[in-house]
């Protein structure tokens, strides 16, 4: 299975990008509402989605199959696709036209120009990407003719404790986001501290399941405000069994049940499943479908992150999960992760079609 959040081999060119562009509706804030602004002065502006987590160079070797101990094997190819979670989110929300940060660091190799080239591209605001002496996030992906994939990751940067001693312009910029969204790539350590100092500032928390299989600490739990786990994160995290709508609702429930506000369960091409506290009923999500299915990497970051835009965007739960099925079904349409995530205009089209 691939790693989560790493890209598999493209066909084609990167896709255009569109330019960001601030979100029509002014983003819901768990913060106690500012003090009306002086009658002259200017409006203050929505508060931007700042994406805390990994950036990966994703090498993708076409090999037969995998060496033996001492073996030596040509490759037929090496691709390399920038990655990772943070960075695939952080993408997503930017390619929606909603104004994002992405805080994280990439290493000072030669993959570095590219990630930093790719986020940019997508109108990711890099103000504080740091580059960490070192590798960048690395995954050596062998790619063999059946699909399977072998993967080795170098945690480069995003283990690297340099990389989060964040500055005091960082730590203000969580301190007065409009949501802060993590992932499980980057030390736990990490983004315990960054969802407390969030959640101080009474900034919404919303977390991501994917990145690694451990458990997830008591204070983390406690500071985030919804978890969004796919059912064998779902499964892990709880020891439940995830096989039937009910046993997912049940687990997520149990979820809820150790005080975490807001559940969003991922269910590929069931759907999605949202749990907005303990006496709420389930609201299901079927997904939108696509007429053919080409590669799902990325689907789960792209869908978290456009439900994190979508809310930030006042959009209502109903309406936010509806838009991120149609964002994560357009990006099962394309090959890649970070490449196939959905330009707003492509989203607000299929949108209107299906509705
Ligand atoms: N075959 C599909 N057709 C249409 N939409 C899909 C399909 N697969 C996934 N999706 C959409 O993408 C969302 C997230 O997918 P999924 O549950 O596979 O996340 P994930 O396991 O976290 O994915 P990944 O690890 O590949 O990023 C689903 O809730 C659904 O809306």
């Amino acid at each position: 299975m691939a790693a989560r959040g790493a890209a598999q081999p493209r066909a084609g060119p990167t896709s255009p990008r569109a330019a960001p562009r601030r979100p029509a509706a002014p983003a819901p804030s768990a913060a106690p509402a500012a003090a009306a602004a002086p009658a002259a002065g200017p409006a203050p502006g929505p508060k931007p989605l700042v994406v805390v987590g990994s950036v990966n160079a994703d090498l993708v070797l076409a090999v037969d199959r995998v060496p033996a101990p001492g073996e030596t094997l040509a490759a037929a190819s090496l691709q390399t696709f920038p990655g990772g979670k943070g960075a695939n989110q952080a993408a997503a929300a930017a390619r929606l036209g909603y104004e994002t940060f992405f805080i994280g660091a990439t290493g000072t190799d030669a993959n570095a120009p590219l990630l930093r080239a790719e986020l940019e591209g997508c109108g990711v605001r890099l103000d504080h990407l740091a580059a960490t002496e070192g590798p960048s996030g690395t995954a050596v992906i062998l790619l063999q003719p059946s699909g399977e994939n072998s993967i080795i990751i170098v945690g480069g940067a995003n283990q690297d404790s340099r990389s989060w001693a964040l500055p005091p312009a960082a730590e203000a910029l969580l301190r007065t986001a409009g949501a802060v969204l993590l992932q499980r790539e980057v030390p736990e350590s990490v983004n315990t501290a960054v969802a407390e100092a969030a959640r101080g500032a009474g900034v919404p928390v919303f977390l991501d399941a994917g990145g690694v299989d451990a458990p997830l600490g008591p204070r983390l739990l406690a500071a985030v405000t919804l978890l969004s786990p796919n059912e064998t994160e779902l499964e892990r995290l709880t020891g439940l069994p995830t096989d039937s709508p009910g046993a997912v609702e049940a687990a997520a429930r149990a979820l809820i049940g150790s005080g975490v506000p807001q559940v969003l369960v991922k269910l590929g091409s069931e759907g999605s499943m949202l749990l907005t506290g303990p006496d709420a009923a389930p609201l299901r999500q079927p997904c939108v479908p696509a007429p053919r299915v080409v590669d799902t990497t990325g689907a789960g970051d792209c869908f978290t992150a456009a439900y994190a835009v979508a809310t930030l965007e006042g959009q209502p739960p109903r309406r936010a999960l509806l838009f991120a099925s149609a964002a994560a079904s357009l990006c099962v349409r394309r090959v890649g992760a970070m490449p196939s995530m959905p330009s707003r205009g492509e989203v607000d089209a299929l949108l209107a079609e299906v509705q």
